[in-house]
Formats: C-alpha cells, structure tokens, sequence
C-alpha cells in the first residue's frame, strides 16, 4: 500500500461522513425518470483520474538551503500489478476482467460503477439547483468548514453547473479541485535558512500536540542530518517537561530542561548558548500554551524572543503554531490569539486521524493564509506529514482513488 493511501486512510477515518452526506443528499433529490442523454449540459465527463490512483511521492517536509518553492518531486512509479502465481491453487475468477482498453465510445459508457452492481443504468444524479446547493452548504458547514468558506466553496461550484444533473461523485470531484485550490497557495515546507541555530519557536495551546510535534520534527530533521537541540521552555509544568524529555530521547535530541518553575526566557537564552557553542543546525523552544492568563503569556513570549534576539537578531527565524483539528472552528479563535501574542509564521494541524472536523484547515486556508507545513496523523514518531492539498482535499471527499 502506498504510503499516501495509508495516510489518507489514517487522516480521515470519519471523513466517510462527509462523503456519505453527499451521497445521501443527491439520491434524496434524485429525479428517478431515466436520464436523457446529456452532451452539453453535463459537466466533462469524470475527470481524468491517473495522476491519483498513481502513488504519489510526499513533497519533502524538510528543505535545504536556500529555500525554494515547491521541489521538483521525481515522477511516480507504479506497483507493478500482482499476477497470479501459476501454480496457484486459487480458482480463477468467473469473469475475469479484461485488460482496459481505449473506450471507443465515450458518449456510451453507460452503467456506471452503481449500475453495474446494482442493474441500474446510471447512478443517481439530481438538479444541482438552489435547494441542492443549500443542502451543499450545510454538508460543508458540518465537516468544520466554517459560513464563509463553504459560501465560497459552492457558489464556485455552482459555477457553470448550475441547472445541470450532477452526481455525487461529480459533486466531490468539484468539490475536491475548489478545495485543493484554497489550499494550495498555504501548503508550504517549513523554510529552512542558513542561520546557525535556526531558532524555531513553538506556541499554541496547552494539548494541542506542541511537544509530539516538536518530538516529530526533530526526529525528521535529525533524519535529513541536522543537528537540532530542544528547549523545555514550558517550565511551569513538570509533566510538560518530562514529555518533552521522552520525545528527544526518541528522537536522539538533547532536551535541556531548567527547574521547575524558573524563567522560560533564561533557559530560551542558556539553549540559545549552548546550541551557538556547538553550531547545532536548529534549536526549537517549547512553550506554555496558558490562555488563562493571555497578558503574562504574552509578556513570557515576548521576553523569550527579547532574549533570543540579543544572540541573533533574526531569531526566532520561525513561529510555529500547533493546532488541533478536533477543536474544530476554535482553531480559528486560536489563531487570531496567538497572532497577536507572537508573530506567527506558520501552522501545523495534529490529530487528524479520526476527526471528522478537518474542513477546519480550509476555513483556516480562506481566511488566514497562513503556511500550513505539516499535518499530524497519530501519535508515533513518524506520524506527521507534508500537506499536500490534492491529497488532502480528496480525503476530505472520501475520493480514495
Ligand atoms: N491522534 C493523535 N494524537 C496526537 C497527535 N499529536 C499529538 N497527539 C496527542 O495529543 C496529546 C497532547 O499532545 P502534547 O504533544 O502533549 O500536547 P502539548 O501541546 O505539548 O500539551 P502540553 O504538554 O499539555 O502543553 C498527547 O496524548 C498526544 O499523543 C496526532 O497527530 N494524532
């Protein structure tokens, strides 16, 4: 299995229901008279799928120096289909399919893949006129999609099919591509410089995976041959800092830690030290994430990054908030907090295996445009990914293929 099939299958376990919604609200409305034929009217015919169903290789999460757009990502190799061992004791199948071949004509490609299975002649396609389009909404709306973006979303879809009969795998299709378009511009590796440490600060709120991810990141930065050293900056809570502990050692970093309770600034400024003295490619500080009290977390990372500063005046050279994708629409709340407690440069989104509520990451897309770097899909080392807006976009629909 491709590692894009397992991540998509990690990424939305319940994004079946979204996918299901659609269906459901197409064969609500679906007219049962047989389809007349549809040359204009219908929309192209299923777009081409071959560039999905190929493996597809993970934009790289980490870049070198000096920082570029979107690396080249070498073309996909295809698994190579099983085939039958020929002494096999498996019966044959009873219709064996045949190799696929040029359809000669397109125009008669009637039964679907419902119709096949089912005897029907076409699957269930219904007006995408205003009640549909209502109905879009409130489907977008419920997967955390946020007012405004799924506004935007189907009036952009509407686009040129209103008045038409749609299926539902057309539905999700257009509705795939208008996300993936929202999305591309934000999905971008974080940039690496040449500073000497790059100095990466992590904010966001307390559980929403900062350390995991500070843990991961290390792990894949220490992978690609950095040598990174991590800050327990949130030396308020003990628990907090022994977690960070664990993840460096699973990642191979060192942790410094400082006693409980003393200044996350002087740690940020002796990590700084110690990570200049032994030319460390990249220091990440960990941080409080306590919104309780918004003045003193605002005056704590400001001292941090004041600290840092007398060392090199370009630190931090990154500010990565942490968010979790099952808080779903307060994501949204988070990042106008803590936009104005730090100056953030870019987003990782955790837990995005088994939530439903990933349409968070359009509506932060639309409205912020902040970079989105990586996504989390568990709770292992190896659990965070590159965003990749195709992929994601199509998970989100439910289009594995
Ligand atoms: N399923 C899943 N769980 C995650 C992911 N990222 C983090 N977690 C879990 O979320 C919980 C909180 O993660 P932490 O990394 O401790 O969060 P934090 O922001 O550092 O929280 P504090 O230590 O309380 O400040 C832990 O149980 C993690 O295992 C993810 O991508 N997927």
């Amino acid at each position: 299995m491709s590692f894009f099939k397992k991540m998509r299958e990690k990424m939305f376990r319940s994004s079946d229901r979204l996918s299901e919604d659609l269906d459901a609200l197409v064969e609500e409305g679906a007219d049962t008279e047989p389809a007349p034929r549809q040359t204009e009217a219908e929309p192209a015919p299923e777009p081409a799928l071959a560039p999905q169903t190929q493996p597809r290789t993970p934009a790289p999460l980490i870049l070198d120096t000096p920082v570029t757009d979107a690396a080249p990502t070498p073309p996909p190799v295809a698994e190579p289909a099983p085939t039958p061992a020929a002494d096999s004791d498996e019966p044959a199948p009873p219709h064996p399919e045949p190799a696929p071949t040029a359809d000669p004509n397109p125009e008669q490609r009637r039964p679907g893949f419902f119709g096949r299975i089912f005897g029907q002649t076409e699957e269930p396609r219904r007006i995408l006129d205003d009640a549909m389009l209502e109905s879009l909404e409130e489907v977008l709306i419920q997967a955390d999609m946020g007012v405004e973006t799924a506004l935007r979303v189907t009036a952009n879809i509407a686009e040129g099919r209103y008045g038409r009969r749609v299926s539902s795998r057309e539905i999700k299709e257009a509705l795939a591509s208008e996300i993936a378009r929202i999305l591309d511009p934000v999905a971008r590796p974080m940039p690496l410089y040449p500073s000497r440490p790059q100095v990466v600060l992590v904010v966001g709120v307390n559980g929403s995976g900062k350390t995991t991810t500070i843990g991961k990141l290390a792990s894949q930065f220490r992978a690609a041959g950095k040598s990174v050293v991590i800050a327990a900056g949130d030396t308020f809570r003990a628990a907090a800092v022994e977690q960070l502990q664990v993840w460096g050692k699973r990642a191979g970093v060192p942790v410094l830690t400082a006693p409980e309770g003393s200044d996350p600034a002087s740690l940020a400024f002796d990590a700084m030290t110690k990570a200049q003295a032994e030319g460390a490619d990249l220091l990440m500080i960990d941080t409080a994430g306590r919104l309780q009290n918004r003045a003193d977390l605002m005056e704590e990372l400001a001292k941090i990054v004041r600290v840092i500063r007398k060392k090199d005046p370009d630190a931090p050279h990154n500010t990565l908030l942490v968010l979790d994708a099952t808080t779903g629409q307060n994501a949204l709340n988070q990042v106008e907090i803590f936009r104005k407690l730090a100056d953030v440069s870019g987003l990782v989104m955790t837990k995005l295996d088994g939530t439903a509520k990933g349409g968070v990451l359009v509506a932060l897309a639309d409205r912020f445009g902040l970079p989105i770097h990586a996504i989390g899909v568990g709770e292992q080392i190896d659990d965070l990914a590159p965003f990749d807006p195709e992929d994601f976009a199509r998970a989100l629909m439910g289009l594995d293929d």
